[in-house]
């Protein structure tokens, strides 16, 4: 193989499948890519009601069908909530979640924690429920030692999502506090489909500069020199 790739956009032939140029995008192509990744914001408060355009929306679930998956599994499913009834039943199981949730913090944080706004379902005119077809293309390459490989890649696909939503000036909320049985009776979704993420997506025109969390003194973003090792578990350079 050693050779067969070129610069340049024509592409090449390795004999078998063709190859196309891999190069660095250009400057402002590049700028763009790391803008969405630095401005990409989880949204609660922000969405405006405007519908999403269809053709924005369609470009947002093929962002997160190019994911990369398992053994190219695409265990994926995005069940799309635009009624008002299912997304004020999924609200109520919020409501009821994060009541719990607010006890297990200590008393510093838990004042704290009851003035967070934790999710938009109501706000937003789009909530997406993302899951994982656990049994999907049989035995799958590369999950066959970490059975958890499927549920990775839909995260993937989760996150293409919300970088492409937020190139449109669509914002996304994950929202987590649920009892899952609740969620999955409401939605009807069977056993054997893990429930991997519910989002709030709506237009928004005003987001936070930093992470809400961040503004509001909950937690600090980690040095990354922290979390960066060489070599072994805990080693850094030096
Ligand atoms: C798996 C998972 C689950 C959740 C979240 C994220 C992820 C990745 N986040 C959003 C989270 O709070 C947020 O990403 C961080 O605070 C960082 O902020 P930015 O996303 O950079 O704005 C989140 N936010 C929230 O308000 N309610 C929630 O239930 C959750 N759940």
């Amino acid at each position: 193989m050693a050779g067969l790739i070129r610069a340049g956009d024509t592409p090449v032939s390795d004999g078998e499948v063709e190859l196309t140029a891999a190069g660095p995008f250009g400057d402002a192509d590049r700028a763009a890519v790391y803008r969405a990744i630095a401005t990409r914001r989880d949204i609660r408060s922000e969405f405006l009601p405007d519908p999403i355009d269809p053709a924005a929306l369609a470009r947002l679930l093929d962002a997160a069908h190019h994911a990369p998956s398992v053994g190219f599994m695409q265990p994926w499913n995005f069940l799309l909530l635009r009624s008002i009834e299912t997304r004020a039943r999924v609200h109520a199981a919020f409501v009821r979640a994060n009541a719990e949730a607010a006890d297990l913090f200590g008393d510093a944080k838990q004042a704290l924690y009851r003035q967070l706004k934790l999710e938009g379902i109501l706000k937003a005119p789009l909530n997406i429920c993302v899951t994982c077809d656990r049994a999907r293309g049989g035995t799958v390459l590369g999950r066959t030692h970490n059975a958890e490989m499927d549920l990775y890649s839909t995260v993937c696909a989760v996150q293409n999502l919300w970088l492409a939503a937020r190139a449109e000036g669509i914002g996304v909320g994950w929202v987590s506090i649920y009892h899952e049985p609740e969620l999955r009776k409401i939605l009807e979704i069977p056993a054997g489909i893990a429930i991997v993420a519910y989002l709030c997506v709506g237009h928004v025109a005003r987001q936070h500069a930093e992470p809400e969390l961040a503004a509001k003194g909950w937690r600090q973003r980690l040095p990354l020199e922290d979390l960066v090792f060489e070599e072994r578990w805990g080693q850094r350079q030096g």
